[in-house]
């Protein structure tokens, strides 16, 4: 079928000011990917970080740091973001009804890889034309949460989404966010989901590597029967 596992720490659960530390405990405990929420107060009623702390971030970790996009004004990020060493480029569908292509466009041109995000209460079938148009994202990242704050209950009803996109894009990189952990990864995977994000059941484990040992062989598993 030809997706990987990747398992996603959200360093939003982690501690801020140890943030270089707290990424290599996570790639030391076998995490692929950083997850990085960028939210501007706006978007989202919460505030957390931004270019500047990428850039930062960047100086002590080659890791693949995937930057989601919780902002009004996706297209104002993405010169930054670019420069500050951020691999991939996550935005949301809500904000970029009307200028998609040229948003893609743009991030592919600065280095980073596209993606397309979008809340639990919108219609899946928004994001079709972004996987199938002439500038494709290269990754749909489903939100199993009202996005803002980590620490919230997994929503089982957005997993229609997930099955949805799996049937018309089998080898499509689906990601998944908010409320995931041991309890919940099953839904996930056998839904088709293949890139996991975790902040607090991750950060809040007594042994993190054990968790993402874990989802990884859950969705492994569903993955070799595709
Ligand atoms: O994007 C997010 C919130 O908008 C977080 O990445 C997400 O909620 C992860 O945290 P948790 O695993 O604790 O739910």
């Amino acid at each position: 079928m030809g997706v990987e596992a990747k398992i996603a720490p959200s360093m939003l659960s982690s501690d801020f000011a140890n943030l270089a530390s707290e990424a290599q405990r996570m790639l030391d405990c076998g995490a692929d990917w950083l997850h990085m929420d960028i939210m501007d107060g706006h978007f989202v009623p919460n505030l957390t970080i931004g270019a500047p702390v990428i850039e930062s971030l960047r100086k002590h970790t080659k890791a693949y740091l995937d930057c989601h996009l919780m902002v009004t004004n996706p297209l104002d990020y993405v010169e930054p973001l670019g420069k500050a060493g951020a691999s991939g480029f996550t935005f949301h569908v809500e904000v970029s009804r009307d200028n998609w292509g040229e948003l893609v466009q743009r991030i592919k041109s600065k280095g980073m890889r596209p993606g397309v995000s979008l809340k639990p209460g919108t219609p899946i079938e928004e994001v079709y034309p972004l996987v199938e148009g002439e500038y494709p994202v290269e990754m749909v990242l489903v939100m199993t949460v009202e996005p803002g704050f980590g620490g919230q209950k997994f929503m089982p009803e957005t997993m229609d989404k997930v099955r949805a996109l799996r049937k018309k894009y089998p080898s499509l990189d689906i990601e998944v966010d908010g409320g995931l952990g041991p309890s919940t990864i099953d839904m996930a995977a056998s839904a088709g989901a293949n890139c996991i994000v975790a902040g607090s059941s991750v950060f809040g484990a007594p042994d993190s590597a054990q968790v993402i040992s874990l989802m990884r062989k859950r969705v492994e598993e569903v993955q070799k029967n595709y």
